[in-house]
């Protein structure tokens, strides 16, 4: 199966070549050229499958023969045996029709590290077999980056840098991508915000002689591989609650859009979803679009939810090429409004499909914090503050259609935002085992302003990696 760009001017790639390509050529997401559809009956089969035999069939499908069957089921194996939770992505259910489904027990303790334990493996597999090497930059408001040092730590084939906002993310999440001291890691400290992070990146990848000189690769959910991985656990919670028979709904909380855009994926497939609710933080430009059809950007607020201050959802890009008929031109048209006057307009014909599917709501700060000390009151159960936000969204859609199942995909756990945690709820949520001693190791970062040659001068003189090069 080919991928093309969402831009329509890239050469059309492999899994694996859109793999270690990351953003297309042409500056456009890659998509499969077609959605594969998985019969009502295998979904339904699902039923009391493990994580990893799920896995094993949704990413077999989506990635078609190219990475050979035997090698991925025991990346998939490796990737998910170190998760604290049997299941992998259990479901928990806070009252009535609401579940949280859990994707925090990896590593970093952030859903990240379900697409990247397994996407550090791939990229590794890949890179093997053609004797390449891979620079790997990354930018953060969080998350990403200690799941992405995580997963590519110590690879001899790879470097990565992770650029993140100074000042804006929490003390663990910094702490997570400071404190590993492994030789091809580097944590870098951009005086900006997470947008400007995303744009150096998105520049890095069109300065085509600098992509070129360096094997650059990204880890972002621009590549499709995150959202590829990511759709699994979408078929398995919803099976676990009757799935295909009973339909169910997702709510999701959203910044890049990665992670919504994976519930899509999985409806595509042919996954029963009534409606998928994207819950964003009071940095709500998807909330404003899809009530008004308007992608208008303003500044960002830095929130407890750092991890969704965003203004650029990188992700919404493939919903609109989807919603324009795979019409590279007329997404180009749009991303190139974007640019140069910060917003865009969405037809009424792309706009209703759109809305025929997604729903959008913000929930703002003083409702995050109530929807934590609520769930903690009436469940015992501590949100993190940007499943708080998805939780918050859930409820609004349960009054809509308190019939369907919710489920709330779980992004963090609470340890991870234990200022925001403990003013909301009264409780200090305590850091699993591994990661006790977290506060009290050595950090290491190079703090670089938001300016694209001196990033690129660091990445240049610090990456060992040249595509092409045996390694
Ligand atoms: C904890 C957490 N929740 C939600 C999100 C939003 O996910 P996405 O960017 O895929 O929309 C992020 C960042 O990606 C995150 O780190
Ligand atoms: N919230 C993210 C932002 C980057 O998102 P990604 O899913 O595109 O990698 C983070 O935590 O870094």
């Amino acid at each position: 199966m080919l991928h093309e760009s969402t831009r329509g001017e890239a050469p059309a790639l492999s899994f694996s070549d859109a793999l270690l390509a990351g953003l297309a050529r042409d500056g456009g997401l890659y998509v499969p050229k077609s959605w594969p559809v998985l019969p009502q009956s295998e979904i339904a089969g699902f039923a009391g499958k493990s994580y990893t035999q799920v896995a094993e069939r949704v990413l077999g499908a989506l990635t078609d023969g190219d990475i050979e069957t035997k090698a991925l089921g025991e990346m998939i194996a490796a990737a998910y045996a170190g998760f604290r939770h049997p299941a992998v992505c259990p479901l928990t259910q806070l009252a009535d029709n609401l579940f949280v489904l859990e994707l925090f027990h990896g590593p970093t303790l952030a859903f990240k590290d379900v697409a990247m334990q397994l996407l550090g493996r791939l990229m590794d597999h890949v890179l093997a077999l053609r004797g390449e090497r891979a620079t790997i930059v990354g930018a953060t408001s969080g998350d990403t980056g200690g799941a992405a040092i995580d997963a590519f730590k110590g690879l001899a084939r790879v470097d990565v840098f992770i650029l993140y906002p100074q000042g804006r993310v929490s003390d663990v999440q910094r702490r997570q991508m400071t404190t590993v001291d492994a030789p091809n890691v580097h944590a870098i400290a951009v005086d900006g915000t997470f947008d400007d992070c995303q744009n150096l990146l998105k520049a890095m990848f069109n300065h085509h002689a600098f992509r070129d000189e360096i094997g650059l690769s990204g880890v972002n959910s621009i590549n499709w591989a995150r959202v590829a991985a990511q759709s699994v656990y979408y078929f398995t919670s919803a099976v676990a609650l009757g799935g295909p028979a009973r339909k169910v709904s997702f709510a999701v909380p959203t910044g890049n859009f990665g992670d919504v855009l994976a519930g899509f994926v999985a409806k595509r497939m042919g996954l029963p979803i009534e409606r998928l609710l994207i819950g964003t933080n009071s940095n709500d430009i998807l909330a404003r679009t899809l009530a008004s059809g308007v992608y208008e950007m303003r500044g960002v607020a830095a929130t407890t939810s750092p991890s969704m201050d965003i203004q650029i959802s990188s992700n919404f890009e493939r919903l609109l090429f989807e919603a324009h008929d795979r019409d590279g031109a007329a997404v180009r048209r749009l991303m190139q409004s974007l640019q140069q006057s910060g917003r865009f307009e969405i037809a009424a014909g792309p706009l209703a499909k759109i809305r025929n599917e997604f729903d959008a709501t913000a929930v703002d700060e003083a409702q995050t914090a109530a929807e934590i000390d609520r769930s903690w009151r009436e469940a015992g159960y501590l949100l993190d503050p940007h499943t708080a936000v998805g939780v918050g969204a859930a409820r609004r859609g349960l009054e809509a259609d308190p019939a369907t199942p919710m489920i709330v995909l779980g992004t963090a756990h609470p340890a991870k935002f234990p200022v925001a945690v403990k003013a909301a709820s009264g409780v200090s949520p305590a850091l699993p085992a591994h990661l006790a001693d977290l506060m009290e190791r050595q950090e290491r970062f190079t703090l670089l302003p938001n300016d694209l040659a001196r990033i690129e001068d660091f990445v240049r003189q610090n990456a060992r990696a040249v595509r092409g090069a045996a390694a």
